[in-house]
């Protein structure tokens, strides 16, 4: 049975973050998704996601300007240095959260060229980290304009082409409907390199609903595909996160 992740960085963001820990795990979540861990020190969030007992499933790389600038630069050509340099730092950081997968974001290109650098630096970073597990997940042009990963079919083609098993895919259930309009096309295209799923409601990206399409839809393919990675909740809750949890239970429900 997958197990259930709250997104640290868009759940109980009424609590300082090294509250929502505890807060997640009394709400019932099982693990801990958190976008950009750099700006409080590991050790610090490393002690508070072990007395909550969650484990820590998924961080992002480095962005370079999260305020409100392009969201990573694998995919950029010139950075490659930089993209080194600050992927040691989220290895670093990954080391001591003993996060299961770094996500690393293509950020602002196009063309044949930012393909490429893309490919060579995911490979780079496949090789150098060979013990991390690596994943991509193509955004929605809507929610990250200007992004280069922004369709399944480049991402596959990155991801065959480098090769490694410790590189993947990230799906957002939200990108992929907005992406493809057809989640369950998308996942039959996507589970074999699939090592992280992400869930919301649709179309809002509020609460998710674990009975209703799209998302019971998705649910029941995962089950039948026997996906045993994480479901990590990202969403933007309504009101509070907890008033709007009563889906986490009705999720069990369904995957179990
Ligand atoms: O879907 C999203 O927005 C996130 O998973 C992400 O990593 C981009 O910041
Ligand atoms: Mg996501």
């Amino acid at each position: 049975m997958p197990r259930i992740a709250a997104n640290l960085t868009t759940l109980f963001t009424e609590l300082p973050m090294l509250d929502r820990f505890a807060a997640a795990a009394d709400a019932g979540f099982e693990g801990a998704e958190i976008l950009f861990p750099y700006d409080i020190a590991g050790p610090q969030l490393a002690r508070a996601a072990a007395a909550a007992g969650l484990p820590i499933v998924l961080i992002n790389a480095p962005p370079p300007n999260w305020a409100g600038g392009p969201r990573g630069f694998a995919a950029v050509p010139g950075l490659e240095d930089r993209f080194r340099r600050d992927f040691e730092r989220s290895l670093r950081v990954a080391e001591a959260l003993r996060s299961r997968h770094i996500h690393v974001m293509a950020g602002r290109a196009e063309g044949p060229e930012a393909l490429d650098t893309l490919v060579r630096n995911l490979a780079w970073a496949a090789e150098r980290a060979p013990h991390a597990s690596l994943t991509i997940e193509p955004a929605s042009p809507r929610s990250m304009p200007g992004s280069f990963l922004t369709d399944y079919g480049t991402a596959l083609e990155v991801i065959g082409r480098i090769g490694a098993p410790n590189l993947g895919l990230q799906l957002d259930m939200h990108h992929a409907l907005s992406i493809t309009g057809d989640l369950a096309a998308c996942w039959d295209d996507v589970a074999a390199v699939t090592r992280h799923v992400q869930i919301a409601g649709w179309p809002a990206r509020t609460e998710p609903d674990p009975q209703a399409a799209p998302l019971a839809g998705l649910l029941a393919a995962l089950v039948a595909s026997g996906y045993r990675g994480w479901i990590g909740a990202e969403y933007d809750p309504t009101r509070t996160t907890q008033a709007g949890l009563g889906w986490l239970d009705r999720l069990r429900g369904v995957v179990a």
